[in-house]
This record gives structure tokens, C-alpha cells and sequence, in this order.
């Protein structure tokens, strides 16, 4: 088994034609932050969903990508990728997939970035041995600050793995697991960003309800959450170190997290990241019943 060195991981990619199979937020994350780490170019990305064609000429003018709104240029884009991202709902996965497979050849790498679908049920709907990788990345893979889930089929080569993981660490960080904990990555962060956005909205109202300006609590929120983060990374600490630090005895932290805490705040925040890897797990089921059915 070959593994490429992170210099000829780049070159290879560089040289591969990509294919977004759904053209949504999360397909749109992943093309921006790989053209804008130079990892690829506009004209090896091809990008197509199912019949949003405003959709498409947005994405092309603002990337400069390939895009594919009738059947014709659709097939032979997929017929000539290297990678094909399969990017569409869950719920529109089975039927999609089915569409397309005939098109597809083993040569091409599948990577998919649907959440609960198994590779089981992937292969299942491919009907026939393919390399896949499958993800759960989230949307912050934007800005090159993603943190993706990652598992490969058996089939998968050591080069396939490391073009990949590439990939994904270009977006951001990356951790390999095995395939069943994707649906924790996918309540943990996958979805993460939304917890995290949410409590910026309720700190944001807050702010703003309490006298602050809106434009005061929103810059004064993102600051405290970016410098909390960055908190945790630079010094090390646990959260519950760092949390301990601002608490001073009786002070207001102390009556704030008392509030949380009586509002559930923790158990609150556990019972969502495990609910929603549960549904993970039930749109995956649902996917694998139409695969059979
Ligand atoms: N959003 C997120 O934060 C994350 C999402 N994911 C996963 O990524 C996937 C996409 O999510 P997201 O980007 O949010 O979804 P969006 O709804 O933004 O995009 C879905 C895309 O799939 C296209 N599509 C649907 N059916 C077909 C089809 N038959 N053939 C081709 N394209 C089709 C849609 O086209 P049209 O508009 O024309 O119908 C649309 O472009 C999901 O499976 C989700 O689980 C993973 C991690 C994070
Ligand atoms: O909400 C969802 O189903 C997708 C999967 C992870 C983030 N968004």
C-alpha cells in the first residue's frame, strides 16, 4: 500500500476532477474552502443539484466553477470525475443515488457527506464495489476552520485515504473513526455549530434587551465566544479549568451559572448532542429502507 507524502497529496488532488453531486450550503462550504486554500481550481469543480438553476449560475459567477443544469452536461461531468461528492439531503439521497449510478465507474472515489446513511446502504444503492469515504464535515469548513468525521470502506486505497484526508484537513481538522461514532460526530459537530449560534442569539438578545446596542452585543458576543475558544486551544486547560478561573466566589458568574444550571443548561446541551446523533441514526435507517425496499 502506497501513502503519499502531504506534497504529492496536494499535487494529486490539484490534477483530480471533482464532482458535487447537490450544490447546498455544505457542498458550497467544502468548494470554498478548498479553492480558497488553493487546493484545487475552479475548472476541476463541477457542481450540479436537481433543479435549482438560480442556484447554479450563483455558485459559477461567485467560484468561477463548472456547473450542470441539463441532463446531457450532468452525465458527462460524472462520467469524468475523479471524486464525486454526494452532497443532497437525506432524505432525497436513495432516489438520487439510484439515478446516478449508472454513470459511475470503480476509478472514481465516493465521498459522501450525507448525514446516517451507512456504507452499507451506499453500496447497497451503488450496486457495484466502489471506493467510498464517508464523512460528516460541518459548515465552518468555509473558512478552513471545518472539523470533519471521517471513515473509509474497505476498499478504500492508502492513496485514496491520504488524497482524502486531505482534503478535509485543507478545510479544517479531521478525525478518522470508526464508522458507527459518525453519527456522534454528527450530533457533536456536525450539527455543533448551530448550538453554538444559538447561544449566540440568546446572548445577542440579551445584550440587547438589558440596553446594550444591537451592534454592541453582537460584536461584544463574538468576541467572547471567538476569545473562549481560542482560550481553550492556546492554554491547554480544560473548559471546567478556564470556566473555574472567571467564577469568583458568590460573584455574578457564580449567580449566572446557577440560573443555567437550573435551567438544565448541561443536561440540556447532552440530551441535544445525543438526540441528534439518535436521528442521525434513524435517517440512515430510513435511507437503507428505500435502498431494500
Ligand atoms: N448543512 C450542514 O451544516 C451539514 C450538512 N451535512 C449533510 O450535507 C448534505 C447536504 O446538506 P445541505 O448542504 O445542508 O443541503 P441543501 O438543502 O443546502 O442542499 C441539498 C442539495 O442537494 C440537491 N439535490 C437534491 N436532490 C437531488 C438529486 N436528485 N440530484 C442532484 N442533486 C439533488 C439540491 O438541489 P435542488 O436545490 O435543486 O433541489 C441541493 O443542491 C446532507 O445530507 C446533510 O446531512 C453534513 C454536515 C453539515
Ligand atoms: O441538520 C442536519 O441534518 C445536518 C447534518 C449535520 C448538520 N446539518
Amino acid at each position: 500500500m502506497t501513502t503519499l507524502s502531504n506534497t504529492e497529496a496536494v499535487q494529486q488532488i490539484g490534477s483530480l476532477k471533482m464532482c458535487f453531486y447537490g450544490a447546498g450550503s455544505m457542498a458550497e462550504a467544502m468548494v470554498r474552502g478548498l479553492l480558497d486554500r488553493g487546493l484545487t481550481e475552479p475548472q476541476q469543480v463541477s457542481m450540479m443539484n436537481r433543479s435549482n438553476i438560480d442556484r447554479l449560475n450563483e455558485l459559477s459567477s461567485r467560484y468561477g466553477v463548472h456547473t450542470a443544469a441539463q441532463n446531457e452536461a450532468k452525465v458527462a461531468m460524472l462520467r469524468e470525475a475523479d471524486i464525486v461528492f454526494l452532497a443532497m439531503k437525506p432524505k432525497d439521497a436513495a432516489e438520487a443515488i439510484l439515478q446516478l449510478r449508472d454513470l459511475l465507474h470503480p476509478g472514481q472515489l465516493i465521498v459522501s457527506i450525507i448525514a446516517g446513511m451507512t456504507i452499507k446502504t451506499l453500496e447497497t444503492l451503488l450496486g457495484k464495489p466502489m471506493p467510498i469515504v464517508r464523512t460528516m464535515p460541518n459548515t465552518s469548513s468555509t473558512i478552513g476552520l471545518g472539523a470533519t468525521g471521517v471513515s473509509f470502506s474497505s476498499s478504500v486505497t492508502a492513496t485514496q485515504r491520504s488524497l482524502a484526508e486531505l482534503m478535509f484537513q485543507s478545510v479544517g481538522l479531521t478525525a478518522i473513526v470508526d464508522e458507527p461514532i459518525l453519527d456522534v460526530v454528527t450530533g457533536l459537530s456536525g450539527s455543533g455549530p448551530a448550538y453554538v449560534y444559538y447561544l449566540m442569539e440568546a446572548m445577542i438578545a440579551a445584550g440587547s434587551e438589558l440596553g446594550l446596542s444591537e451592534e454592541a452585543a453582537r460584536e461584544l458576543t463574538i468576541q467572547t465566544v471567538l476569545g473562549a475558544a481560542h482560550m481553550v486551544k492556546a492554554t491547554g486547560e480544560n473548559p471546567a479549568e478556564l470556566r473555574r478561573k472567571v467564577t469568583s466566589p458568590n460573584g455574578t458568574t457564580h449567580a449566572a451559572i446557577e440560573k443555567l444550571d437550573a435551567n438544565n443548561f448541561s443536561g440540556g446541551v447532552i440530551s441535544a448532542i445525543a438526540r441528534a446523533a439518535e436521528r442521525a441514526a434513524e435517517m440512515g435507517a430510513e435511507i437503507e429502507r428505500k435502498a431494500t425496499s
